[in-house]
């Protein structure tokens, strides 16, 4: 552990990982839109095209800063592990005791990384449902299905705020104007030679203000709707619905959606699978940006998998406001001396940061990005969603969302990748696509 991320350990706000019992009931019948249906301001969410988790409530939760921030996670959340009493007969990805979780891009962050193991946790993935209670012994003693459901709905209602129309909302510099951001694009430009730097992923942000509340059922209800695709996610006031997914890991299988390369769909005329098939798949800029991407990911998934597969070539995604180049790669993951096999969250930390969020080779990347960017990112382009028991989990790079700071104030972040021979305006431009859909999930254009 280094001096810096010993001063920095925090204890105010972590719970000693405590003996929790955990139960889960399977729903015989439950409807197709019980995730949608549990969207709460307070709730914990992970989802996709209606599958996905909601939790309510803290059983237990650990606050971290710094290097060690994953690894105090993890030590954390293994203990509790060991110390739980888990009945789960589902047995799937996600039933059993789970714990949400969010960490900060960057060990200098301010921001408080965090894994939350919910009271209530509602799970779908199709014909499958279910919902998992986490508390102590006495509370769970005799626990049956209708009262777990009637704990759900209690803590559905605790979730929720009052309803207010939407506010207005004003759109504000956030800690870098748009000219310093096409001045730090510049300058890395100028630097990437000298500091043999291949690409730098710079970001900005920009604030939202309204005139009420800002009730996140609403945007997250927006996001599910027009970004099924995507992975919707919601943890403690970090919302958005990212497109990559950093890893999930399913029984030793870990899987990824690498992105990079990107095209507004709002400048595209009539022939729009032409026009991206030109500016993205046989562009050379484009495909370069990905391929680092790409790289950067097998080279931290190789040691720890075997049996790689990455497609030749990408695929273009289409999102609502923009496409982009993807890969989808897997692995079977290989067991450590013990027999053990990394977790979603121990694989989280090894590929943290990818070159779709930080650059080329990532270390120098790191340095010219604290001294460019002038930016906490906080949780934004961190690691962020769900590990069970088992090491199940998946979690997403948290893109195209935003932080609620206070109930009228919300930061949103998006960053570009810039290449040689990238246009600073074009890469501002990009960052406004990129924050499209939190801009409109806020009613804010
Ligand atoms: C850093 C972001 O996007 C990354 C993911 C996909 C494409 C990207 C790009 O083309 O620049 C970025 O690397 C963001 O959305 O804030």
């Amino acid at each position: 552990m280094s001096a810096d991320s010993t001063a920095l350990t925090p204890t105010a706000h972590q719970s000693p990982a405590p003996a929790l019992t955990s139960v889960t009931f399977k729903f015989q019948d439950a409807a197709q839109s019980l995730i949608s249906d549990s969207l709460r301001h307070h709730a914990m969410v992970w989802t996709r095209n209606g599958n996905g988790l909601v939790g309510f409530g803290v059983a237990a939760q650990i606050h971290t800063q710094g290097e060690e921030r994953f690894a105090q996670a993890r030590a954390w959340f293994a203990q509790i592990i060991k110390l739980a009493q888990i009945t789960d007969p589902i047995t799937r990805p996600g039933s059993g005791l789970v714990a949400f979780g969010s960490f900060a891009f960057s060990f200098t962050s301010s921001f408080a990384s965090r894994l939350v193991i919910p009271e209530v946790v509602l799970g779908k993935d199709g014909e499958h449902a279910w919902i998992t209670v986490t508390g102590t012994a006495e509370k769970l003693a005799g626990m049956q299905f209708a009262d777990a459901l009637a704990l759900a709905e209690v803590k559905l209602a605790q979730a929720a705020i009052a309803a207010s129309a939407p506010g207005e909302i004003e759109l504000t510099t956030g800690q870098l104007t748009a000219g310093s951001y096409l001045e730090a694009v510049t300058k890395a430009l100028g630097q990437f030679e000298d500091r043999g730097i291949s690409k730098l992923v710079l970001a900005r942000d920009i604030v939202a203000r309204s005139s009420s509340p800002i009730d996140l059922a609403s945007v997250l209800r927006t996001l599910t709707e027009q970004y099924g695709n995507c992975w919707t996610y919601a943890v403690d006031g970090l919302v958005g619905a990212t497109p990559e997914m950093l890893v999930r890991v399913t029984n030793g299988l870990a899987e990824a959606r690498v992105l990079a390369g990107t095209l507004d769909r709002a400048t595209a005329g009539a022939d729009a699978t032409g026009y991206a098939h030109a500016q993205l798949f046989e562009d050379p800029k484009q495909r370069h940006e990905h391929q680092l991407a790409i790289d950067s990911l097998t080279e931290s998934l190789n040691p720890i998998s075997h049996g790689m597969q990455s497609p030749e070539e990408p695929f273009i995604l289409q999102l609502p406001n923009v496409w982009h180049l993807a890969s989808d790669v897997r692995a079977e993951l290989r067991a450590d001396a013990e027999g053990q096999l990394p977790s979603a969250l121990d694989v989280a930390e090894i590929f943290h940061p990818t070159a779709a969020v930080c650059g080329t080779p990532t270390k120098r990347a790191g340095v010219l990005l604290r001294e460019l960017e002038g930016l906490d990112r906080g949780p934004y382009a961190g690691p962020v969603g769900w590990v069970d028991s088992r090491g199940d989990g998946e979690f997403g790079i948290a893109l195209r969302g935003g932080m609620l700071e206070t109930e009228n104030m919300m930061r949103l972040y998006a960053g570009c990748g810039i290449v040689p021979g990238s246009v600073p305006e074009a890469e501002l431009a990009e960052s406004w696509a990129k924050m499209r859909p939190m801009r409109q999930a806020l009613q804010a254009e």
